[in-house]
């Protein structure tokens, strides 16, 4: 894109002690003591919030759903992630109100469509699916190819967004749950939405208020993924 910097992976290359010089200090010579740590603020309640955060069923999403204020804080949060040469490699599509029944019907023609000998009791499911949660916001991966930062790279940037979401959903007292069914999942579904054909969906993901305590599931043990490189 003709906007972003034709340089953009300046920070390629040989790794620079200190973490290169971009946030502004001076490099610092390898054999060089590490100056002093500074003192940084912890948050107790942000480990609590993460260290039991899971996904509520879509079903147990109800209303209210966060109000403009609450969901344009949840967006900001959502947009401060890694991005390697500051591309911006997401957008968000926010899906509320009664634009979420007018989108749900939309889906369902398509999926008709492609679905001719659908039973008659599914083709109001995607409306249905939409109209469950209050606030749905759909993020959209856009990785631009021809950007020398791996497309990779590009990519995780979009899911780390779609997790800082989920975080500041919950941080806020609201549910979440992310999936990627068929209408994200489908281009002309997604392209409904406003996807671009250079963009594919990250996910949906589906805020409300809880009105379940949802039952934790599993964790991978430590020792399953978690390893010590040696030489
Ligand atoms: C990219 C992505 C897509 C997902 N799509 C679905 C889906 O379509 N259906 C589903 O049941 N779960 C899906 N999940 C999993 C749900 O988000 C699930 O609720 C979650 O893994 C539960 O874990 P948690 O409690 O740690 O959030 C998806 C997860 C990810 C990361």
């Amino acid at each position: 894109m003709a906007d972003r910097p034709a340089d953009a992976d300046a920070s390629a290359g040989a790794p620079e002690a200190g973490g290169g010089h971009r946030h502004g200090a001076p490099a610092r010579p390898a054999d060089a003591p590490p100056p002093a740590p500074i003192p940084v603020p912890t948050s107790a309640e942000m480990l609590a919030l993460l260290e039991a955060r899971r996904s509520l069923p879509l079903r147990a999403l109800v209303p209210p759903g966060p109000d403009a204020a609450a969901l344009d804080r949840m967006l900001a949060i959502a947009a401060r992630v890694p991005d390697h040469g500051r591309l911006v490699p997401w957008r968000f599509i926010v899906l509320d109100g009664e634009a979420r029944r007018a989108a749900g019907e939309r889906l369902d023609a398509l999926y008709l469509a492609q679905n001719p000998d659908l039973a008659a009791d599914k083709r109001t499911m995607w409306r249905d699916y939409l109209l469950r949660a209050p606030v749905t916001v759909v993020v959209v991966s856009r990785p631009d190819p021809a950007a020398k930062i791996p497309v990779l790279n590009q990519v995780l940037s979009a899911g780390a967004a779609a997790m800082n979401l989920i975080s500041a959903a919950t941080a806020l007292g609201f549910g979440a749950q992310w999936l990627l069914k068929w209408p994200g999942r489908d281009s002309a579904a997604a392209a409904l939405l406003g996807v671009g054909e250079n963009e594919q969906v990250a996910g949906f993901i589906h805020i409300g208020s809880p009105s379940e305590v949802a039952p934790d599931r599993p964790r991978p043990a430590r020792a399953d993924v978690v390893t010590r490189w040696r030489p």
